[in-house]
């Protein structure tokens, strides 16, 4: 399986169980063998919401787990107060390996790359396609950031009574990507939740999407109505959300095994760091032509053997093209 932390070994605060005596056991290195497993749902200063056993568990990192942040979707190992109950407080001991991750910078003049979801297994790009208008390189990069944590792409469009989804869907068609269409009224009565809902099934799906594409009408369609968020939170004098959060939230999928994971505020990846061997993966058609690629290969540089091979007929253009097109939304454009 592939490691997604940027330190592998310092992950991995586990101690096995090994041989006895083969380790010392210190109280800031604790088996833990008794922990409970348990799935982030959100993180509010410091306090992490657990769902353990199917109770809401509040827990606080373990402080040998020193800088490492779990963030929503980690899969943790938890001791302590279980309950649930008020005013408890379990102790979060590891956090498991991740299968995925969903990054981004946090701000402009935040250098960091910081992981919003750990573990989804697919990214819901939600653009509306009209009002406002869809931003093809912010889909692009959306796509680019999906790729390369390891999470499957889907696009959510928005608006349809708005405008048609022809022109988006040709661009997108190339790429094979999974799509939707939806109208607010087709989610209010439940034609459009269905169809949403047969694509996030039993699989834990982040959304992302601008401000004022629709996304909170869309996952509040999909969630059960006591765990919905309020529309239009935009304070009329300020311009900001009541609430600032931005961590992540994950909230069950009504009528269907399955999270929605609606990130507010994440609008932008950073893609700075992005790996093309990881994207070219995303498409399997054109992998075996780059066996005769320098070593590091961009991918979108004069010396890729992607273009002779596909000149000579291995691979439709149409996918080189695409992935080239990906590729380039590594630099930043004014506006993305
Ligand atoms: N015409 C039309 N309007 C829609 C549709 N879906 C949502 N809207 C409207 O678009 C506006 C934004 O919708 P929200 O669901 O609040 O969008 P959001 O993406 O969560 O935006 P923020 O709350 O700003 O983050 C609201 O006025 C919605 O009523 C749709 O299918 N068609
Ligand atoms: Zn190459």
């Amino acid at each position: 399986m592939r490691r997604y932390g940027k330190n592998p070994d310092e992950d991995d605060v586990r101690v096995r169980p090994g041989r006895r005596g083969s380790r010392p056991r210190t109280h800031t290195r604790p088996k833990h063998e008794d922990a409970a497993s348990g799935m982030v749902l959100t993180v509010d200063r410091g306090r992490l919401t657990c769902l353990v056993d199917g109770r809401r568990v509040v827990a606080m990192k373990a402080r040998e787990l020193g800088r490492k942040a779990a963030v929503v979707g980690d899969r943790v190992a938890l001791v302590g107060d279980l309950s649930g109950e008020k005013d408890t407080l379990a102790r979060i001991v590891r956090i498991e390996e991740r299968r995925s991750v969903l990054r981004r910078t946090a701000d402009d003049d935040d250098p960091y790359e910081r992981v919003v979801v750990a573990n989804a297994d697919q990214l819901a790009i939600v653009t509306a396609l009209a009002d406002p208008e869809p931003r093809p390189r912010m889909i692009d990069r959306c796509l680019v950031a999906a790729y390369d944590g390891g999470l499957s792409p889907l696009l959510v469009l928005t608006k349809s009574d708005l405008a048609s989804p022809d022109r988006l869907l040709e661009r997108y068609t190339p790429l094979g990507v999974p799509y939707v269409v939806t109208s607010r009224e087709e989610l209010y009565d439940g034609e459009a939740a269905g169809r949403v809902r047969e694509l996030l099934d039993g699989k834990v799906t982040a959304f992302v999407g601008h401000s004022g594409v629709g996304k909170t009408t869309l996952v509040n369609a999909l969630v059960p109505e006591d765990q919905r968020r309020t529309t239009g939170h935009v304070n009329a004098v300020t311009g900001r959300g009541r609430h600032t959060t931005t961590s992540a939230l994950a909230l069950p999928l009504d009528g269907a095994g399955g999270w929605v994971v609606d990130t507010p505020g994440v609008r932008s990846f950073g893609l700075a760091h992005v790996d093309p061997s990881r994207v070219v993966l995303a498409f399997p058609d054109l992998v075996p032509g780059t066996e005769e690629c320098p070593r590091g290969c961009t991918h979108d540089e004069p010396e890729c053997a992607l273009d002779a091979w596909v000149a000579e007929g291995h691979a439709d253009p149409e996918r080189l093209a695409s992935l080239r097109r990906l590729l380039s939304t590594r630099e930043r454009h004014e506006g993305d």
